[in-house]
């Protein structure tokens, strides 16, 4: 894993939650060795011109902001990275930025990617010998992958391209047979959605005069499951002590709250409803297509039959505790809203990542992370203390405080343990 900057960065920056939004920019600026513009441009004034945004999507009206943080102290690969997140709910980077801090005191975390492999489906129906079809499919393969090939020069000659097809069967009720057939295409850098819907678009007709039968969806597959990202992490016992409990019963605690996750659809959709707090809000600063995530982490999640955890969390011979996380992740670095909107540049930028492989793995340790935290606060002191006591500065917002009487209310009410806005209109009026 390489980084842009020649030198090393060190994502322990400690005291930044104590400092005001420019201050903390300053202190990234500083860290990662940051241009003027990119510093301007995170600063978020005015970053997408009116004009951009309007080519972007349709019928636009205005812009929607929302805030964009770093997630400090996380080490992969022993590379230290400091991770933009654009996200509306209190605590999720407080907490990915405490598993990162707790996991650099182990190792950090490690992780690895598959190639940028995409797959796109070409649907045949009308089909009189579905079987014959197949096998006339893939033995036209050699033919087929070169007339994808020829449509993407530019690809090939980034060592991507089409590398290979499978030919799926179904029998229906509603339209009889039909053949699906796979092109897998290696898309570099790309999230390649636009990539291999126009190679599947091109071979079309030909594949349906080789099946016999006419084609009907020709579309990418958002179940990316020859783009997986993983990553893992191993923590101490000591690591995990908290005041209150000793890290053994910590792991007890979070392995029990997995074995949940495992079995039972419930608890398995909030849990990694806990993960996609640390992917999406990567996903999002770094002008990725976040639908296209969620559809292919929640579709991987059910590929057994039954909706199941998206990580694993065993204890490890050594009385460790060993979290993984293993999952699609087609993310780009030059396509999309990565390649148009300035503060997703700047962002990828920040993160000084060279590929579409180091995006995927950086972002999956952030999902293992915020799964991390959320087992271990659920195992320890629950969920509602650390997430009310920041939620607690959004009701003391909302109630009217303004600079300093912000921490102020929200440190009243959260003491209180009654964040509510009544509570910090009260608080509020005796300052
Ligand atoms: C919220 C914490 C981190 C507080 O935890 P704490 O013990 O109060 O934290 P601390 O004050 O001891 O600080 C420890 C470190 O946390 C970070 N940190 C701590 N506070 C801040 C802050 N204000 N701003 C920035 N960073 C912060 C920071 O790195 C800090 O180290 P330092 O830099 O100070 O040496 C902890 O209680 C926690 O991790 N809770 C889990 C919260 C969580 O998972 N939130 C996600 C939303 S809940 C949800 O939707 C998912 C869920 C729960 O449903 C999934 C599931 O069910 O599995
Ligand atoms: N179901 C879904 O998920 C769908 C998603 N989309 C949306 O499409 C958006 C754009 O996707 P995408 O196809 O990636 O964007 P692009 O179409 O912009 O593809 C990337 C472009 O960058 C060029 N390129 C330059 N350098 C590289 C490199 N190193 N690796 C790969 N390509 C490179 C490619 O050239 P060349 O074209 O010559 O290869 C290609 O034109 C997605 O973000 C998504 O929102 C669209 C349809 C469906």
């Amino acid at each position: 894993m390489t980084t842009e900057t020649t030198t090393p960065r060190n994502s322990r920056l400690e005291n930044l939650r104590n400092l005001e939004p420019a201050g903390r920019l300053d202190v990234l600026a500083a860290a990662v060795g940051m241009s003027d513009e990119d510093r301007v441009t995170l600063t978020g004034a005015d970053v997408l011109p009116m004009p951009l945004a309007n080519g972007m999507i349709e019928n636009v009206i205005g812009k929607f902001e929302l805030p964009l943080a770093v997630a400090s102290n996380f080490t992969i690969n022993d590379k230290d990275y400091l991770i933009p997140m654009v996200v509306e709910e209190p605590s999720v980077v407080a907490a990915a930025s405490y598993m990162a801090k707790i996991a650099r005191g182990c190792g950090g975390f490690r992780t690895s990617a598959d190639r940028p492999v995409m797959r796109a489906q070409i649907q045949v129906v009308g089909l009189a010998d579905p079987s014959g079809a197949r096998h006339r499919l893939l033995g036209a393969e050699a033919e087929l992958r070169e007339m994808c090939n020829a449509r993407d020069e530019v690809l090939v000659s980034l060592g991507g391209g089409c590398i290979g097809i499978e030919v799926h069967v179904f029998e229906t009720s509603a339209v009889g047979p039909m053949a699906v057939l796979h092109i897998l295409v290696d898309v570099r850098d790309a999230m390649g959605a636009n990539a291999v819907n126009s190679m599947a678009e091109t071979i079309a007709p030909r594949v349906a005069e080789i099946a016999g039968g006419h084609t009907r969806l020709r579309i990418l597959s958002n179940l990316a499951d020859h783009r997986l990202a993983r990553a893992h992490v191993t923590l101490t016992p000591e690591a995990l002590t908290t005041k209150t409990m000793d890290g053994n019963d910590v792991i007890d605690g979070m392995i029990e709250a997995y074995a949940l996750a495992q079995i039972d659809p419930y608890r398995a959709a909030t849990h990694n409803k806990g993960v996609m707090n640390g992917v999406d809000p990567v996903v999002v600063a770094t002008g990725n297509d976040w639908r296209a995530i969620e559809a292919g982490a929640h579709a991987w999640a059910a590929r057994s039959g039954q909706y199941t955890s998206l990580t694993t969390w065993e204890r490890g011979a050594n009385g460790s505790l060993t979290g993984t996380i293993e999952m699609p992740m087609a993310l780009g670095l030059v396509g999309g809203a990565t390649k148009t909107h300035p503060a997703a540049q700047a962002a990828l930028r920040v993160l000084g990542v060279s590929t579409a492989q180091e995006l995927a793995q950086v972002t999956v340790a952030v999902g293992l992370a915020q799964n991390m935290a959320a087992l271990r606060a659920l195992a320890t002191e629950g969920i509602q203390k650390g997430h009310m006591a920041l939620h607690a500065r959004n009701i003391a917002i909302l109630a009217g405080a303004t600079g300093a009487e912000v921490e102020a209310v929200a440190k009243a009410i959260a003491t209180q343990g009654h964040v509510s806005v009544q509570a910090a209109k009260e608080v509020l009026a005796k300052l």
